[in-house]
C-alpha cells in the first residue's frame, strides 16, 4: 500500500517488507551526516542507500534545534551541510584564506592584488579579488566615505570574504581599510589563521605623486572632503603577516611584490589541501 503523494523511491522497506512512508527530510538529513562522517562528503554512495545498507538508525533522533538572536534577527537556526570546506578544499586542493591587502590610494593594492591572482591562477589555484572600488560600484553603493561608512564597508566585504574561504577560494580583498579596529574585526570573523593581512607601507609623498585618478590633486584643493592620508586618518598596522615596503629606495616591480605574498602562502602549507 502506497501514498500516492509519495513516489516510490521516498519509501522505505520495513521489515515486514511491506513499503512504509517515511518523513523523508529528517531521514535525509539524517543519511547526509552519516555520509560526511564516513569522510566522502555524501559522494560514494547517496544517503538514502546507507540507510537502506543499515549504515544509519532506522529510528531518526529528533534533537531540539538551538535557536539564535543575532543583532536583529531573531530565532535563527545555522543549518549545516554535509559537503563543507574540508571537501571543497581537497577538490581545490589549496585552503581558503583571506589575504587582506590595506594601504593608502596609490599605494598598489589593486596591482598587487591583480597580479597575485594572476601568478596564483596560472599555478592553477582558485582565486577572487574584492576590490574596494569595485564593490563600491554595486554592494557598497550606499555608503559614504564617513567613518562610520567605511566602518560598514569593511565589515560587509569582511564577511562576503570570509564566505569566500569557506568556498575554499583565496580571497585577495583589496581596500584601504584605515581603521586597524575594523580590519581586526574582518580577522577575527576568520578562524585558524586564515586571514593573511598585506601592509602596503608606502610613503605617501610616492601614492601622491603617482596620484593615477588625480584624487589627491583634488583634496589638497578642497574639492575632496576626507581623503585619506589628505584630512582624514589612516592607522598603519603594527602586526601584518606580509609588509610590502621600498627596497633600496625603489617600489618593487608588480610581479616582485606577487611572488612576496605567494612565496609566504607556499612556505604556509596554503597551496595544498
Ligand atoms: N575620501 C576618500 N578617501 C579615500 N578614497 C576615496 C575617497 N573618495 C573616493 N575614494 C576612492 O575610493 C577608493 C577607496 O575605497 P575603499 O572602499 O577601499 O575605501 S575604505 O576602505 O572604505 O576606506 C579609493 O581607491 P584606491 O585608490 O584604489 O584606494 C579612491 O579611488
Ligand atoms: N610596484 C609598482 N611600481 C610602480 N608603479 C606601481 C606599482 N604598483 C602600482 N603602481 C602604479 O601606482 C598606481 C596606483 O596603483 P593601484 O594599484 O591603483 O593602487 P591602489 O589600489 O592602492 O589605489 C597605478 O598607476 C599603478 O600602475
Amino acid at each position: 500500500m502506497s501514498s500516492p503523494s509519495i513516489p516510490p523511491s521516498l519509501l522505505l522497506r520495513a521489515s515486514t517488507s511491506a513499503p512504509v512512508a517515511v518523513n523523508w527530510r529528517k531521514h535525509a538529513a539524517r543519511a547526509s551526516v552519516v555520509a560526511a562522517l564516513a569522510g566522502d562528503g555524501g559522494c560514494a554512495g547517496s544517503g538514502m542507500e546507507q540507510l537502506r545498507q543499515g549504515k544509519a538508525s532506522s529510528s531518526p533522533v529528533q534533537e531540539k534545534p538551538v535557536m539564535s538572536n543575532i543583532g536583529k534577527s531573531t530565532n535563527i537556526l545555522w543549518h549545516d551541510c554535509p559537503i563543507g570546506q574540508p571537501e571543497r578544499q581537497k577538490l581545490l586542493g589549496q585552503k581558503g584564506c583571506v589575504i587582506w591587502i590595506t594601504g593608502l590610494s596609490g599605494s598598489g593594492k589593486s596591482t598587487v592584488a591583480c597580479a597575485l591572482s594572476r601568478e596564483l591562477h596560472c599555478r592553477g589555484h582558485h582565486t577572487y579579488v574584492l576590490d574596494g572600488d569595485n564593490l563600491r560600484h554595486g554592494l557598497n553603493r550606499d555608503l559614504s566615505f564617513k567613518a562610520e561608512d567605511r566602518t560598514e564597508n569593511i565589515r560587509r566585504v569582511g564577511e562576503v570574504a570570509k564566505l569566500f574561504a569557506d568556498a575554499g577560494t583565496i580571497c585577495i580583498a583589496s581596500l584601504i581599510s584605515p581603521y586597524r579596529r575594523d580590519r581586526d574585526a574582518c580577522r577575527a570573523l576568520v578562524p585558524d589563521s586564515r586571514f593573511i593581512e598585506v601592509f602596503m607601507d608606502l610613503p605617501l609623498e610616492i601614492c601622491e605623486a603617482r596620484d593615477p585618478k588625480g584624487l589627491y590633486k583634488l583634496a589638497r584643493t578642497g574639492k575632496i572632503k576626507g581623503f585619506t592620508g589628505v584630512d582624514d586618518p589612516y592607522e598603519s598596522p603594527v602586526n601584518s603577516e606580509i609588509v610590502i615596503k621600498l627596497e633600496e629606495g625603489e617600489c618593487p616591480s608588480p610581479k616582485a611584490m606577487a611572488m612576496q605574498v605567494l612565496l609566504y602562502l607556499e612556505q604556509n602549507g596554503y597551496l595544498q589541501a
